[in-house]
Order: C-alpha cells, then structure tokens, then sequence
C-alpha cells in the first residue's frame, strides 16, 4: 500500500546574482543513433530550457555533427561506433564524460543492441543522479534478472510499452490509476537501490519511490507526438543537475513538462504540436510553475 505524497511540489530557487554556469549543474546526455539524432538533442534543449548550466550530448560519432548542429548552446562529444550505433570500446570514454557531469541521461535514441545493453549497464553502476528513459529502459530489460541495484540515485520513465517490457508483463489497463501507481512501485522497489523513483508517463503520469505517489495534473493528447518524452526526459535531468532528489525532480518535471504543453496547445491547438513547440513553451511554463510553487500551491 503507497500513499499520496502531501508534500507540496518544490520551489527552483531565484538564481543569486553571484552565480555562475557552474551553479546550476552539468548535464552529460547519452543517446542518438544514426536516424535518432533528434532525441538526445531534444533532450540536451530541454536541459537548457530548465535552468542546468552546462550541457552536452555524448553521441556516436555518425550523429555528432547532426546532433550539435540543432542548438549552438549544446556542446557534443563522439564516441566509438559501427557506423549506427555505439560500440562496447566506447565504454572508457563514456565512463570518463559521465565522471564530469553532476547528472546524466542516457537513452532516448541510442538505438537498441547487445553492445548498448553493455553501455547501458556500464552507466548503471555509476553512482550519480541519473535519468534512464527510451533504449536505456531496453538496454536494462534486456539485462533483467543479472541487474544490481542502481549506484546512485535513477529516475526511470517508461512509457507502457517500455513499462511492459522492463517489468516483465504489461499493465491489464493501461488507464487504470490503482493498477498504474501499483505496478510503478513495484518496479521501483524490485530496482532496488536508495533513491529509486519510476516515472511512468501516460494522460495520467505517476510518479512514485515504492512509498509514495503523485499523479500528474498537467498535460494534453496534443502531447501524443514523436519526441515528448524526450524533452521530459531533460526537463527531469536538468532538475537533478540543480540537486533536486529523483522523487521532487521527476513530479517538477512531469508537472512544467505537462505545462509547457498544456501553453503550447493554447496557442496552437492540439494537432499541430510537436515537441520542438513544448521546448519553446518551457520559459513561461517555468515562471508560472515557480509563482505556483513559491505560493504553495496545492498542485
Ligand atoms: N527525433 C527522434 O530522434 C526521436 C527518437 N525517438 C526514439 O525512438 C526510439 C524508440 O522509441 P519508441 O517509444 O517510439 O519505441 P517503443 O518501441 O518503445 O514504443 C513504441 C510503441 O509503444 C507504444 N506506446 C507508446 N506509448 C505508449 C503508451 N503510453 N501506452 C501504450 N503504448 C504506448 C506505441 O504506440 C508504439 O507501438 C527511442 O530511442 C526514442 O528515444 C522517439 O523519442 C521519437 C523522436
Ligand atoms: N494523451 C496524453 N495526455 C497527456 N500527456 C501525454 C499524452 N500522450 C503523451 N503524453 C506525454 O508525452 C510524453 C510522450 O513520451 P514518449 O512516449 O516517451 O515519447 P517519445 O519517445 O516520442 O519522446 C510523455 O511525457 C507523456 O506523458
Ligand atoms: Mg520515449
């Protein structure tokens, strides 16, 4: 049995004057293949929309040039691969790259492979905050039953199907919030580690550790297009890059996420939204989600 969390959602603090880049976290993104160039910088701009400091995509070679050409903001580093995607000798170099960085997000895009599953496993037992989302959640279904507990503190965000097949069954009812936040605490127990936290996304995301649960208020079907989850997946990111726990960052992120589409729907309607829209909505979704928070609000 979890409960309802009564905690309010978190304030991002206004930025002292005296800050600098280096305040407010560096982001190593993991991810892209050759056609998925587009996710990991996705994610690295919603990074930047949210406040981390300093961020940059660790990519395979074959999509660097790509993936730095979306956003002049994002630096890019080149790692090992085979032409698609990477390959196991880039283990070293990507163990290095995450070693600098206060948070990481490996996935959206990285394609699916047993040398992936390696590196995925590789970043798994590095004990820094850490958001898994798209093929790093394959990479761990593909390791399961052999999977360690995380090193450090992880938020994963599976969508159904990525739900289905990390924790060995699909939901009976997708929509069903009892079933939804039972079965996402399951999961988030069965990781094992301190600070475990499953984000499992829907109309109706929640947000849970094993203890206890929120269920996200904002966000609209306009939101139901390629590259969504990718922009949550740096939203959530940047906010354990500014020292936020993996519980408070992924319910932050899940609600500004939902808002920035909930902005951009207003604006354009919900058919022609696509993800590069919800980055472009994220700044006001920020100053309203912040005078909210710094009210208290019941949200
Ligand atoms: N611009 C890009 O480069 C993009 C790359 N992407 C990458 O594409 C790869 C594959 O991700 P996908 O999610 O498409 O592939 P998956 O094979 O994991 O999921 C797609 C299937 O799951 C179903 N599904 C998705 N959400 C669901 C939900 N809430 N309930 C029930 N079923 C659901 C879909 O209908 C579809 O049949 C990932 O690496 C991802 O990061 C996508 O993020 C799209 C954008
Ligand atoms: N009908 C909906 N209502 C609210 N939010 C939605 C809806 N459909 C999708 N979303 C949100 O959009 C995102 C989609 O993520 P995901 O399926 O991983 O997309 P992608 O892999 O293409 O980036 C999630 O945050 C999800 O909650
Ligand atoms: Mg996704």
């Amino acid at each position: 049995m979890i409960d309802a969390t009564n905690d309010p959602l978190p304030n991002l603090l206004a930025r002292d004057p005296h800050s600098h880049k280096g305040t407010y976290g560096r982001v190593l993104v993991v991810g892209g293949s050759l056609g998925m160039a587009g996710a990991p910088a996705l994610a690295g701009m919603a990074c930047l929309r949210s406040g981390a400091g300093l961020v940059s995509l660790a990519t395979p070679r074959c999509v660097q040039a790509t993936a730095a050409g979306f956003c002049p903001a994002l630096m890019t580093h080149a790692l090992a691969d085979d032409g698609e995607r990477l390959v196991e000798s880039a283990g070293p170099a990507l163990s290095g790259l995450l070693t600098e960085a206060d948070a990481a997000a490996v996935g959206p895009g990285l394609g699916r492979s047993d040398a992936v599953t390696t590196l995925v496993g590789v970043t798994w037992s590095i004990a820094m905050p850490m958001v898994v989302d798209a093929d790093g959640l394959n990479g761990l279904a593909a390791s399961r039953g052999r999977l360690t507990a995380p090193a450090g503190p992880r938020v994963l965000t599976p969508h159904a199907g990525e739900f289905a097949r990390l924790s060995g069954s699909p939901l009976s009812d997708p929509n069903d919030d009892t079933e939804r936040r039972e079965r996402a605490a399951d999961l988030a127990l069965s990781l094992g580690g301190d600070e475990t936290v499953v984000l499992l996304k829907g109309a109706r995301t929640v947000v849970t550790d094993g203890e206890r649960y929120a269920v996200n208020s904002t966000g609209n079907p306009g939101m139901a297009t390629g590259g969504a989850g990718d922009v949550l997946t740096g939203v959530v990111t940047a906010l354990l890059a500014q020292g936020l726990g993996p519980f408070d960052a992924a319910r932050l992120g899940a609600f500004v996420h939902g808002l920035a589409g909930d902005l951009a729907a207003a604006k354009l309607g919900e058919i022609g939204l696509t993800a590069p829209d919800l980055l472009d909505h994220l700044p006001e979704a920020w100053v309203q989600t912040n005078k909210l928070t710094q009210l208290g609000a019941d949200i």
